[in-house]
């Protein structure tokens, strides 16, 4: 009987399959109609623009709305993803630049973000991804930007001042982190521990707990540092699921994060302005004269107007000692009305204003 049953469930899922893979092509079909309209509209010498993130995050939000399970709302929001990710890929493959080598959280942070349907780069540092998007090798960068644990990724904000960069989306992601060693590895013999300078910090008191006496030697990446327990018998790294698995090692202890909700948030830097979608955020660069209650009228204009700040970190100017410069994020976009007048209002008070850009604010 139930052998019956379940015959019958195949053919059913296989006749749906076949509807889905009709609508998929039929999707797919669109995305390349969209191309051509696109090519046809432009003015001589102006560019295509294919990848639209306002639109992308509006098709995403609109499947979480009309979704209604049993599959919960992300799962079926990545999936939607993915299918637009290979649209996307018909009109033009994305090239994206990512703090790697590869098996980095960042690269993990690109796939959520643009789906897999990308052709991706790995660059050894921060300012490499900096560098690659200014020079139009690549139309986008992913670099990490803040952690929940740790705080400011301070490479990532000072490539900024540097770097005429737009801002154009983010992407948060839980980071797990886990002691990996090797086949060769005797695992009470291991004297050194692996890792990139902010995950070693993430795990500080489970470090202190369990392995007191060992030496951690911080590395470029947590990737780097699984590549390089491979061969070592007295090593361990500690790392994430993407470098575990890239790297063949074993987990000898899972969750290592001294926090449950560690996370990470990673921006996309391109060269591209993003308009609004009503449900956007914006991040500036203000630097004020060095003279007491500077920072309060800097936040003045924002109490005033109710806007919601995200966050906000000083970081030192590199264009004078003991000068600063404040990154604030905040929520709307830079286009609306009330958001300019206080950007105008600070604008009269700052040394120099500058917008990073303003982005729909991470769906996934
Ligand atoms: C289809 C378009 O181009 C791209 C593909 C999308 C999709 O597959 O849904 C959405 C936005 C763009 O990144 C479009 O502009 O609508």
């Amino acid at each position: 009987m139930s052998e019956q049953e379940l015959k019958a469930l195949r053919v059913r899922i296989d006749s749906l399959d076949e509807k889905i893979l009709e609508l998929i092509s039929d999707r797919a079909r669109c995305a390349e109609e969209v191309a051509r309209v696109k090519t046809a509209s432009l003015a001589e010498g102006e560019k295509p623009v294919f990848y639209r993130p306002e639109r992308e995050a509006a098709v995403l939000k609109r499947v979480m709305e009309r979704n209604k399970g049993p599959l919960g709302n992300e799962e079926m929001a990545r999936l939607f993803r993915e299918i637009m990710s290979s649209c996307l890929a018909l009109e033009e493959p994305l090239k994206v630049a990512y703090l790697g080598p590869e098996g980095t959280f960042t690269q993990a942070a690109a796939m959520k973000h643009f789906g897999h349907a990308v052709v991706s780069r790995p660059m050894a540092a921060i300012d490499e991804v900096f560098r690659e998007v200014a020079a139009g090798a690549v139309n986008f960068g992913v670099v990490p930007v803040e952690n929940s644990t740790e705080g400011a990724v301070s490479h990532t904000l000072d490539s900024f001042l540097e770097h005429d960069m737009v801002i154009c989306g983010e992407v948060e992601l839980r980071i797990h982190h886990h002691l990996l060693v090797g086949e060769s590895t005797k695992t009470n013999s291991i004297t050194r521990i692996y890792s990139h300078a902010q995950s070693l910090a993430q795990c500080r008191k489970w470090l202190d707990a369990h392995y007191p006496n060992v030496e951690r030697v911080a590395v470029s990446s947590n990737a780097e540092a699984a590549k390089r327990v491979k061969g070592e018998w007295n090593s361990a790294a500690i790392a994430g699921d993407m470098a575990a698995n890239l790297y063949g090692l074993t987990r000898l202890a899972e969750k290592i994060e001294d926090r449950p909700d560690n996370s990470t948030r990673f921006l996309m830097i391109g060269q591209q302005e993003v308009p609004p979608t009503g449900d956007d955020k914006t991040s500036i660069i203000v630097s004020m004269s060095n003279k007491p209650g500077a920072l309060h009228e800097l936040l003045v204009p924002f109490h005033e107007n109710g806007i919601d700040l995200t966050r906000i970190e000083t970081r030192p100017s590199r264009s004078g000692k003991w000068t600063y410069v404040f990154f604030i994020d905040f929520v709307g976009h830079h286009r609306d009305p009330l958001i300019k007048a206080v950007l105008e209002k600070i604008s009269q008070e700052a040394v120099a204003l500058k917008v990073l850009g303003s982005y729909p604010k991470a769906v996934l």
